[in-house]
């Protein structure tokens, strides 16, 4: 098997929700996404996927949420943009982007600072 990652990144405003403290204020993040796949097979460049198509597919994602205020996306209307939904709301629209008989999606990492990141992954 191969694991590959790709680290990217967004900058948005957002505040969290059913949370008291600081953080229920509006207040923004310079947010960095590292996503995983795993693939069984490369092609026959010797690619698992292009990372190029990686960080494609995933800044094209990410353009929803950059300079935006992420409670007013659709996903996160009725649920708080912390970053472990951020990180389950790329996990579930990347792998339905890139998953195929050889590529899957194994983890999103969501870092909201240096020191703080939240990861999705699926048994
Ligand atoms: N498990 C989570 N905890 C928190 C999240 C989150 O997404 N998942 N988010 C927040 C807030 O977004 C907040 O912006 C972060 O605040 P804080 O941890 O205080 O960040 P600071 O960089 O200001 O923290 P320092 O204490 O200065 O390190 C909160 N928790
Ligand atoms: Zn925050």
């Amino acid at each position: 098997m191969y694991r590959l990652t790709i680290k990217t990144g967004f900058a948005a405003a957002h505040n969290l929700i059913n949370y008291q403290g600081d953080c229920e204020n509006l207040h923004g993040h310079n947010w960095k996404v590292e996503v995983t796949i795993v693939a069984r097979e490369l092609d026959q460049a010797g690619l698992a996927i292009d990372f190029k198509v990686l960080k494609r597919e995933t800044n094209l994602l990410l353009e929803e949420l950059d300079h935006k205020y992420v409670n007013q996306h659709e996903f996160f209307k009725n649920i708080s943009p912390s970053s472990e939904n951020i990180a389950r709301y790329l996990y579930q629209q990347l792998s339905v982007r890139l998953n195929n008989g050889n590529v899957a999606v194994e983890r999103i990492g969501v870092w909201e600072s240096e020191n703080a990141c939240a990861e999705y992954y699926e048994d």
